[in-house]
């Protein structure tokens, strides 16, 4: 069990990672519940699987839970969920002092955090993650957004959640291309920012991923905990230290808009082969050698996620792709800085990138002839 602290002066709010928390939650949520109705916002199958522990453990400190469920899948983050959303929190009259909880993945998460953030201009939310990814990525740090046609999480706003609770046990029922999937965020904070974490990635990674109690903890723990600290430093990615935390979603945003938002690539696989390509264009640019690119690529393929982008046989070239990027919340002024490897274990915001040779380097890795 630990409790990891966002310190955000004025925003600040506690991350508890351990077993039972949902059990747990009725007592541990109990300054952020001030009504006898709880609107809890949840992903259908983490309602089906883990919905009824979260409502008896509600019901015993005397509320009542009033359930309203996404559908599965990254469909449910767009305009239409998101209005359907408001209008029911409207219905339930959630006022600004009152906090809806989010029990899913990245998914409800980010849904429920915008419908709050937007919510009679604000109201508060407590996440209840039940992915490996939501908890240790996107449970974290209030980045809380919906997809549009023009791409992803392009609408959205920064509105940090009050609390956090990663049950681990949730992890138990995850099927093993989602906990995979998020354990390329995992392998993120690593590549980005700990080259010992990294290493001790390379050891554990498979120890990790078979859920065994002490790695998982530990690797969920210093996932949150290197999260917090890059967002305690830069909550609204001004100064180019959370945009650090962008590793790969450039080129994995690019391939999720193309291949539709859809199962054929889940974000975390996006980033996964996204932050293969980061380190293959480093080494395009010198940045690092070649073998360190190897490593890192290495180290995506032995946790079976997709490392080779010719693997998706997509139908477009490298320009489709640079076209997808131009829509990249980190676009200035024209140009789109990129957050390349100098080591792995080091990212840098390299500001200086040609999207034209982006697009060129994309066709080789897409085989294009
Ligand atoms: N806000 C952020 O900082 C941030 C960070 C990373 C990712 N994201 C976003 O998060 C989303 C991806 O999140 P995700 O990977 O959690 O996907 P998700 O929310 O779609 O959940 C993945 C799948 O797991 C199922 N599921 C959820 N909990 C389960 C459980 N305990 N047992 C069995 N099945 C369960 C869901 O029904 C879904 O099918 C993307 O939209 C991504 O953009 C946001
Ligand atoms: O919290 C952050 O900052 C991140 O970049 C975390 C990412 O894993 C996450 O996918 C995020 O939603 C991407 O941010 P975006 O600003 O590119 O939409
Ligand atoms: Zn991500």
């Amino acid at each position: 069990m630990a409790v990891i602290p966002v310190d955000l002066s004025g925003r600040e709010y506690d991350v508890h990672v351990g077993r039972d928390l949902l059990e747990g939650a009725g007592r541990l949520a109990r300054n952020f519940i001030r009504k006898q109705m709880v609107c809890v916002v949840a992903d259908e199958r983490a309602h089906e699987l883990h919905g009824r522990r979260l409502e008896t453990a509600l019901m015993e400190q005397g509320h009542d839970v009033a359930w309203y469920l996404v559908p599965s899948g990254e469909a449910s983050k767009s305009w239409n969920g998101l209005a359907q959303l408001c209008e029911w929190l409207l219905d339930k009259e959630v006022e600004r002092g009152d906090h809806v909880f989010a029990l899913g993945g990245g998914v409800v998460g980010d849904l429920t955090g915008f419908a709050c953030a937007i919510l009679k201009r604000g109201c508060g939310f407590v996440q209840l993650p039940t992915t490996l990814l939501a908890q240790v990525d996107s449970s974290v740090g209030g980045k809380t957004a919906i997809n549009t046609r023009a791409g992803k999480n392009l609408v959205g706003a920064f509105h940090q959640p009050s609390l956090v609770l990663a049950d681990l046990g949730t992890l138990a029922t995850l099927p093993p291309r989602e906990l995979r999937a998020g354990y390329a965020e995992v392998l993120k904070y690593g590549v980005l920012g700990d080259r010992a974490f990294f290493d001790w990635l390379s050891a554990n990674g498979p120890a990790v991923l078979s859920l065994e109690e002490q790695p998982l903890e530990y690797a969920v723990s210093m996932s949150i905990a290197a999260k917090a600290r890059i967002v305690a430093e830069d909550e609204r990615e001004t100064s180019g230290r959370r945009a650090l935390l962008n590793l790969g979603h450039t080129f994995g945003h690019a391939l999720e808009a193309e291949t539709g938002f859809s199962d054929r690539l889940l974000h975390g696989e996006g980033v996964a082969l996204g932050m293969v390509l980061a380190a293959r264009y480093s080494a395009r640019m010198g940045m690092i050698g070649d073998a360190d690119a190897d490593l890192v690529a290495q180290a995506v393929a032995t946790a079976g996620l997709p490392h080779d982008l010719a693997d998706l046989a997509l139908d477009c070239d490298g320009q489709k792709l640079a076209a997808h990027m131009r829509h990249d919340k980190k676009m200035d002024a024209g140009t789109l800085p990129f957050v390349l490897l100098e080591a792995v274990g080091k990212a840098v915001l390299k500001r200086d990138v040609s999207l034209d040779d982006v697009a060129a380097f994309l066709d080789g890795q897409l085989r294009v002839a």
